[in-house]
């Protein structure tokens, strides 16, 4: 079969599962992917500290899940994938909880997504903005409908995300684009945002789900280790020493698998010499 064979004229049939009870997103699972859905379209999809809670809970049942191999995270309705912070509960220092806490705890959910091992996949309609634009950033790939709009609002609503939302925007469309995305809290369409690469495909927005689905169909087919270590290698750089650490942990986890790496753990809990003779040592 060519590697980019199309399966995408079969509609995904999506199952929800029964142990979950979230309030604020939708868990739903189908041939190997996992669809991670912010359920709150009365607020375009604004994030609340519970939103983000059940989020994590949510991608790390994906990460477990050793039937999920791909990962996509979207927005309910066609109007928006995500419109960042929820403004109306935002507090003196964070935003707060029912509890009256308050949190700045989408930047947890930001490490998670780019540290899981899975191709993690933005699927956008409508409006990808401000905590929401970075969100679709920190995904591996992002899929926008032709109505996605994208953009920053923090300077002009009293905030900013001078990680990976400043950091990572830069490496991705480039230092003076990224400036200009947040000096000005421009909105920019779907083409725009495909031209500067924050964006990898667009497509009409009935054909979204379907064209996700059919991405993330061909990722399934690939060599799921590549793929991991692969997307640890593209965080490596960016994320310094802890980066380093993703991917070395990869090189461990593979290196637990030999013989040799066997042999170590077996002297030990036979309590004799370990023989490394036989392992031969690669040019
Ligand atoms: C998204 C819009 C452009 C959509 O516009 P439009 O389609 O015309 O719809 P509206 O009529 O404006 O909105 C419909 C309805 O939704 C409410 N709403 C929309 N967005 C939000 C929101 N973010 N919070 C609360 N409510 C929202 C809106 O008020 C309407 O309600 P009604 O009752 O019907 O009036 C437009 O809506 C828009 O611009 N929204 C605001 C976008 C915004 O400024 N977001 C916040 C950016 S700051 C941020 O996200 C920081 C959070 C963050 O990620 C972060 C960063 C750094 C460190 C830590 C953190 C962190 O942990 O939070």
């Amino acid at each position: 079969m060519p590697s980019d064979a199309s399966s995408s004229a079969t509609p995904v049939q999506w199952q929800s599962a029964a142990d979950v009870d979230y309030a604020d997103i939708l868990y739903q699972q189908a041939e190997g992917i996992a669809r991670i859905t912010i359920n709150r379209p009365e607020v375009r999809n604004a994030f609340r500290p519970e939103t983000v809670n059940e989020l994590i809970d949510a991608f790390h049942r994906a990460h477990m899940d050793p039937a999920v191999g791909v990962i996509i995270l979207t927005g309910a309705g066609d109007l928006a994938f995500c419109s960042g912070g929820d403004q109306r509960i935002r507090g003196h220092e964070g935003y707060r909880d029912q509890a009256g806490t308050e949190h700045l705890n989408v930047l947890e959910l930001q490490r998670q997504i780019r540290t899981l091992p899975k191709p993690v996949v933005a699927m956008v309609a409508g409006y990808a903005i401000g905590g929401g634009h970075v969100l679709h950033l920190v995904c591996d790939l992002t899929i926008a409908a032709d109505n996605a709009r994208f953009g920053q609002t923090g300077p002009r609503v009293g905030s900013f995300d001078a990680g990976f939302g400043a950091g990572l925007m830069a490496r991705t469309v480039g230092v003076k684009k990224a400036k200009e995305i947040w000096f000005l809290c421009r909105q920019y369409d779907a083409s725009e945002a495909l031209a500067m690469g924050l964006v990898n495909t667009v497509v009409p927005l009935a054909e979204l789900e379907a064209t996700t689905v059919d991405w993330c169909r061909q990722m399934l087919r690939l060599s799921p280790t590549a793929l991991r270590i692969l997307k640890a290698s593209f965080n490596a750089d960016t994320d310094g020493l802890a980066g380093i650490q993703e991917l070395a942990g990869n090189a461990t986890g593979l290196f637990y698998t030999t013989d040799e790496a066997q042999e170590g753990r077996d002297a030990f809990l036979q309590k004799r010499q370990p023989d490394f003779d036989r392992f031969r040592r690669r040019p």
